[in-house]
């Protein structure tokens, strides 16, 4: 069997569909435009119109602004949201969207405590924290650091590739990983090879 998996960083249609031709369960797009994987609402929009049944497509946002995450998810009701910045639960509850806090751990942080501000949450995203970076670092962080208790299904992110996927995969037991730049050929583009050597290292018993 293979962990769900969430290819994050889609900005081309033929990148999406290849993702989907080998098993990735759900999509991710960003919208913080500072981010090199930035892509716009109606680009976005249009490949998820070409998207196949049962795939999750997941908006990505870092401290957006309401009209900024309309303009994205009420094209389609499909969106899933990845909120990566500091919104509060009432604003991630806000959108009546199944959703995912993403947290950037720290060795001083009290995971249990960070989730627990957020009962509405589908899941929760741990990433590895960078000073002044709110995520796709390609960076690992101490996964020591996760309690064995987490009362949410757990989406891992921070740095994984290929060559790490299946250790993650049998240390963490997560209930999906998530990678972007570990399968880029280069920023904001996907390497099938990658993706390809990345599905096959994410399988779990
Ligand atoms: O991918 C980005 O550019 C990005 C920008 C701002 C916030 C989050 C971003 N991506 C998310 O970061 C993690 C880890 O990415 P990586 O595999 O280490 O490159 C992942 O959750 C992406 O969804």
């Amino acid at each position: 069997m293979r962990c769900r998996v969430k290819i994050c960083g889609i900005t081309n249609v033929e990148d999406a569909l290849m993702v989907c031709r080998h098993g990735a369960d759900a999509l991710g797009f960003v919208f913080y435009a500072k981010s090199p994987r930035y892509v716009s609402p109606e680009k976005a929009n249009d490949i998820v119109a070409q998207l196949p049944p049962f795939i999750t497509p997941v908006a990505l946002f870092v401290n957006a602004e309401e009209a900024e995450i309309r303009t994205v998810i009420d094209r389609n009701p499909r969106w899933m949201i990845q909120f990566h910045g500091d919104e509060d639960e009432s604003a991630c509850l806000h959108y009546q969207r199944p959703y995912m806090k993403a947290f950037r751990v720290k060795k001083e942080d009290n995971i249990i405590d960070l989730i627990d501000a957020y009962p509405s949450a589908s899941a929760v995203l741990l990433d590895a924290y960078k000073a002044g970076v709110p995520g796709g670092t390609g960076e690992m962080f101490d996964w020591s650091l996760i309690p064995s208790n987490l009362n949410k299904p757990l989406v891992l992110a921070g740095g994984l590739t290929p060559e790490n996927v299946g250790q993650a995969v049998e240390q963490v037991a997560p209930y999906a990983i998530d990678v972007s730049g570990g399968v880029e050929l280069s920023k904001g583009l996907k390497s099938e090879a990658k993706v390809t050597a990345f599905m096959n290292g994410a399988k779990c018993e």
